[in-house]
């Protein structure tokens, strides 16, 4: 049985009211229980969290070390900002994917670049929360791989 953590950064503790155009109606609590339930079917346990901190986000990763298996990860904005969290990442060893609910190529210029694609081991967007599943599924395969 392998540890996932699942992290989420600012303002999806919105998810559900926040611009439900882009977002869908979906809540964060909807988003916890899907992972759940796939983490439960895979036969993993899970710890699932989300911070509108970049430094809490850096520390749960930090922690994650030699603890949790695979990561998975929507670092919200941080994605286009954070070279601390690129770094954090970098330095967790295991395998983490990233994911978005919108499809960050389709928007603004200042979302198509993430600081943390090129060393992710997949990257998931515009499948709204329906992607963290196929994440969960992704990072599932890779610790299984080794
Ligand atoms: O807050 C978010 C959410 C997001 O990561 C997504 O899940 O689509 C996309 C980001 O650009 C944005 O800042």
């Amino acid at each position: 049985m392998a540890l996932i953590c699942v992290f989420n950064g600012p303002n999806l503790n919105m998810l559900g009211t926040r611009e439900p155009e882009i977002y869908g109606r979906e809540t964060l609590k909807d988003v916890e229980t899907l992972c759940a339930d796939k983490c439960r079917t895979l036969g993993h346990d899970m710890r699932f969290t989300q911070s509108n901190s970049e430094g809490d986000l850096v520390t749960w990763i930090q922690e994650a070390r030699g603890k949790a298996d695979g990561i998975v990860i929507n670092p919200a904005a941080y994605t286009h900002t954070s070279v601390a969290i690129r770094d954090a990442l970098a330095a967790f060893g295991g395998p983490f994917v990233e994911i978005h609910i919108s499809n960050v190529h389709a928007r603004e210029s200042f979302r198509h670049k993430s600081y943390l694609s090129d060393i992710a081991s997949a990257v998931i967007c515009g499948c709204g929360i329906a992607g963290y599943g196929y994440a969960i599924d992704t990072v599932s395969r890779l610790i299984a791989k080794g």
